[in-house]
C-alpha cells in the first residue's frame, strides 16, 4: 500500500469536517469498494475479475448503455479485426458458433450476455466531471453530473478512444457539404453516386473507404504519412495470431522481416499506390509508438484496382472540397475524418503523476501501466486492444482484492464517512 504523508489532528477534523458539510449540502455517496470508471470492455472486465474475488465496487458511465463506442460510435459492417480467442474478457469466452472474426453485432452481445451473467448493473448518465484524491482523508472524490462519490480505490476505464481526434485543418469550418468522423458513419447506403474524400488511413478510413467504395461512391483516401498495412491473414490463418505465434521463438525484428515478406507477396508492393511504409517494421511500431498497422480486409485491393484513389495529405478545405499537399484541388459531396481518437482522462483526473498531460496514457508503458500510487488504477491504455484489457483487470482485480481482503480497507477514516454518508451503491 502507499506510504502518506501523516495529516494533523487538526487537518484530519477540519477536511472530516468539510467532507460532512458538502455531503448534507449535495447528493454525497460512500462506495466501499473501487469506483471503475466506464462500462466498456475494460470496465465490465475488471468488474467480472472484482466479482469472482468478493470486491463490492461500482461503474459510472457517462451514456446510458454499456458498450457504448461499440454500440453508439461504430460502422454497420465492423468485424474485429484480431481472432476472437485475442477478444475476449475474463472468465467468459465467445459462442462457440461465433466466427474467427466476429461482428460488431456479435461483440456487442457477447458483452450484454457477459454484464448478465456477472450481474453487473452500472450506474448510467453519470458523466465523470472531476475525480481528486483527498490526501487527508485518503479517499477520492469523483464528480459526476448528478452526485460526489466517495471511495478508497479508483478505476481509470475511460478508454484509448474516448474522443474523437478532429484535425485542425485550415478552412475545415467553410466546407459547405457534408462533413463527418468515422464514429458517426454507418453504412454507405446515401453515398451512392457522391465524391467522397476520407482523410486518414488507420484501419478505420481504410474499411470506410471500403464500404463507400462497396456501395457505389467515388472514393478518395488522403494519406499524410508512412504506414504499414498488412493482409489480414496470410494462407488462411490470423497474421495476428501468426505474429503472436512467431514472437514466441523469434524475435521482433525477424518476425516484422517475414510480415513485410508475406505482405509483399500478398498484396504486392503498397508503394506502386502512393502508400510508403515505415522504416520500423510493424510489430515494432506498434510496440514502440502504439501505432496499430492496417489489417486490410478488401480495401487494398480497390486501391490498386483504382477504385480507391490514394491523394497526399490535405493542406486545406475550400467551400466545394479540398487542396491536397501537391497542389491538386478536387470538389467532394461528403468528408469523413478518419483520424482517430484521443484519451479524455486529463480532461477530468485531477493528479499530475500516473496519467501523462501530454496523451492522457499512463506514463509508464505496459506491463507498468496498470497502477498509480494512492489507489489509482487503469484499464485498458496497454495499446494492446482487447488482450491488453485483460492483462490489465486481472492485475488490478488482484491487486485491490489484496488490499479489500486484508485489514488496512477497514481505517477509521472510512468508518468515519461511511457513518455519515446517506445510502450507497455496491454491486
Ligand atoms: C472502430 C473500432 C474497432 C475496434 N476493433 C478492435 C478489435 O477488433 N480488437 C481490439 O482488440 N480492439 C479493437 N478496438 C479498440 C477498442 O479500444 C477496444 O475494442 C475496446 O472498446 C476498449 O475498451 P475500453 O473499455 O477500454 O474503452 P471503450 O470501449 O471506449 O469504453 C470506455 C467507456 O467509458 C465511458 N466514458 C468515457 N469518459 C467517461 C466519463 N468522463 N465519465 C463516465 N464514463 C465515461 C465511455 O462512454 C465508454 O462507454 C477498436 C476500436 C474502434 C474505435
Ligand atoms: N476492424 C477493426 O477491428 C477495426 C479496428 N480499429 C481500431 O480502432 C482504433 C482507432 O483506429 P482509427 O480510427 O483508424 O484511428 P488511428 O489513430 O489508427 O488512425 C488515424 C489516422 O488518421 C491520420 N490522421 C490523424 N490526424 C490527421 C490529420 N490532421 N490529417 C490527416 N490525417 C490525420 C493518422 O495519420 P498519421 O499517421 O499521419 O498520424 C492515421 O492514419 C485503432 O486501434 C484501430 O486498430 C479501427 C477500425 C476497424
Ligand atoms: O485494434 C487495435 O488497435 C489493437 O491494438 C489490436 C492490436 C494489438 N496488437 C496489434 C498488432 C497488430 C495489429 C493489431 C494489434
Amino acid at each position: 500500500m502507499a506510504v502518506y504523508p501523516e495529516a494533523t489532528r487538526d487537518d484530519k477534523c477540519n477536511a472530516i469536517f468539510d467532507a460532512q458539510l458538502k455531503m448534507s449540502q449535495s447528493r454525497c455517496v460512500c462506495i466501499p469498494g473501487p469506483v471503475i470508471i466506464g462500462a466498456g470492455p475494460s470496465g465490465l472486465a475488471v468488474a467480472a475479475c472484482l466479482k469472482e474475488r468478493g470486491v463490492p465496487f461500482l461503474i459510472l458511465e457517462k451514456e446510458d448503455c454499456l458498450g457504448s463506442l461499440w454500440k453508439l460510435k461504430t460502422y454497420d459492417r465492423l468485424q474485429l479485426h484480431l481472432p476472437k480467442e485475442f477478444c475476449q474478457l475474463p472468465h467468459m469466452s465467445f459462442s462457440p458458433d461465433f466466427p474467427t472474426y466476429p461482428t460488431k453485432q456479435q461483440f456487442i452481445s457477447y458483452l450484454e450476455t457477459y454484464a448478465k451473467y456477472f450481474s453487473i448493473e452500472p450506474m448510467f448518465r453519470q458523466k465523470v466531471q472531476s475525480a481528486i484524491y483527498d490526501a487527508t482523508l485518503r479517499f477520492w472524490r469523483v464528480q459526476t453530473n448528478e452526485s460526489e462519490f466517495i471511495c478508497r480505490w479508483l478505476i481509470v476505464a475511460t478508454g484509448e478512444n474516448a474522443e474523437e481526434v478532429v484535425p485542425d485543418i485550415a478552412g475545415i469550418s467553410e466546407f459547405k457539404g457534408k462533413l463527418l468522423h468515422t464514429s458517426r458513419y454507418k453504412d454507405g447506403a446515401d453515398a451512392k453516386g457522391s465524391k467522397v474524400l476520407v482523410v486518414g488511413c488507420g484501419n478505420s478510413g481504410m474499411e470506410v473507404s471500403l464500404d463507400l467504395c462497396n456501395n457505389g461512391a467515388q472514393v478518395f483516401l488522403s494519406v499524410r504519412n508512412k504506414l504499414h498495412i498488412l493482409p489480414r491473414d496470410i494462407l488462411g490463418r490470423s497474421t495476428f495470431a501468426l505474429s503472436m505465434w512467431l514472437l514466441n521463438w523469434f524475435p521482433v525484428k525477424m518476425v516484422d522481416w517475414f510480415l513485410l515478406r508475406c505482405s509483399q507477396v500478398i498484396l504486392g508492393d503498397t508503394i506502386r499506390t502512393g502508400i510508403r511504409r515505415p522504416e520500423i517494421g510493424p510489430l515494432e511500431l506498434k510496440n514502440s509508438v502504439g501505432k496499430t498497422p492496417v489489417l486490410d480486409v478488401g480495401a487494398f485491393a480497390k486501391i490498386k484496382s483504382g477504385d480507391i484513389k490514394v491523394v497526399p495529405g490535405v493542406k486545406r478545405f475550400l467551400t466545394t472540397g479540398a487542396e491536397f499537399a501537391d497542389g491538386q484541388v478536387e470538389e467532394f459531396d461528403l468528408i469523413i475524418t478518419a483520424t482517430g481518437y484521443r484519451s479524455n482522462a486529463k480532461s477530468w483526473l485531477k493528479e499530475d503523476s500516473f496519467f501523462s498531460d501530454e496523451d492522457g496514457f499512463p506514463r509508464n508503458s505496459f506491463p507498468n501501466n496498470w497502477k498509480g500510487k494512492d489507489g489509482l488504477y487503469s484499464v485498458g491504455f496497454s495499446r494492446r486492444g482487447l488482450s491488453g484489457v485483460s492483462v490489465d483487470a486481472h492485475k488490478v482485480a488482484e491487486d485491490i482484492a489484496g488490499q479489500w481482503n486484508s485489514e488496512a480497507s477497514n481505517t477509521t477514516e472510512s468508518h468515519l464517512l461511511g457513518k455519515r454518508c446517506r445510502g450507497g451503491f455496491a454491486t
